[in-house]
């Protein structure tokens, strides 16, 4: 078990540039970030080494960089607007030492939407630095409506598809237990495209424990599998982050 901390998530009370240290003092010796572009990579830099954390993922920035809309990688009219972005991102990236990048899908649908969707993650995949792996990860639709990549059956056709060593599947087992009802079933159904894990309760996206998903069987089919990468909380903490914690032993 590798336990990251997903710090746009965790420690809301926190400045962000506070959360390394309390993700540090709880234990953390990985992080991971959605959108940390309005902050200087510098100071990113800083943080992380003053903690001696890494970080292992971020997201591909959204239309405005910060938040909002998720992304628009399956998006036909803005192929060149993606292709710009990633190649921001990628420099971030680079700066920051990460193992990940999440290209997010964004709004759409139909049969283009899908094909921009490839074309865009054949592009990325070839360019992306040496070492750095795309994910794509199913958004459940009442926490993203109209997002592009709803479900798993689809990012496991697009990621066989664009068929390239370095792009994979992010499992989070909140989307997954939204989507298809059994987080653990998916788990087991696209180890095989899995690269990274991130973990949260559904339907409230609490902490694990706190709602519908089984995590005993999860964390033991992951145990099982042989899985060896990251699992990142990223979740909803309703109290002292501390507090939520007990996954990271489990
Ligand atoms: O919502 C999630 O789950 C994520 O992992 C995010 O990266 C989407 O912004
Ligand atoms: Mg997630």
């Amino acid at each position: 078990m590798r336990p990251a901390a997903n710090l746009s998530h965790l420690w809301p009370e926190l400045p962000y540039l506070d959360r390394f240290a309390a993700a540090a003092a709880a234990g953390f010796e990985a992080v991971e970030v959605l959108f940390p572009y309005d902050v200087a990579a510098k100071e990113t830099q800083r943080a992380l080494i003053a903690n001696g954390q890494r970080m292992i993922l971020i997201n591909a920035p959204p239309p405005n960089y910060t938040g909002g809309a998720r992304g628009f990688a399956a998006q036909p009219e803005r192929v060149e607007r993606f292709q710009y972005d990633m190649k921001r991102v990628f420099r971030y990236a680079e700066a920051l030492k990460v193992s990940f990048v999440h290209v997010m899908t964004g709004v759409a649908e139909g049969k283009a939407a899908k094909q921009t969707l490839i074309d865009n993650l054949k592009w990325a995949a070839q360019t992306a630095p040496t070492g750095l792996t795309l994910t794509l990860e199913p958004l459940n639709s009442v926490a993203q409506p109209g997002y592009f990549l709803n479900d798993y059956a689809l990012a496991a056709e697009v990621i066989r598809a664009v068929d390239a060593p370095n792009l994979g599947l992010q499992y989070d087992s909140y989307h997954a237990q939204m989507i298809h009802g059994d987080a653990v079933a998916v788990f087991d159904q696209y180890l095989p495209l899995i690269r990274h894990v991130q973990i949260g309760d559904a339907p409230d996206r609490g902490a694990p424990g706190t709602g519908e998903v089984d995590f005993d069987a999860l964390f033991a089919r992951i145990k099982a599998s042989g899985y060896a990468g990251w699992i990142s909380g990223e979740y909803a903490p309703n109290g002292p982050t501390e507090e939520t914690l007990g996954w990271m032993t489990a």
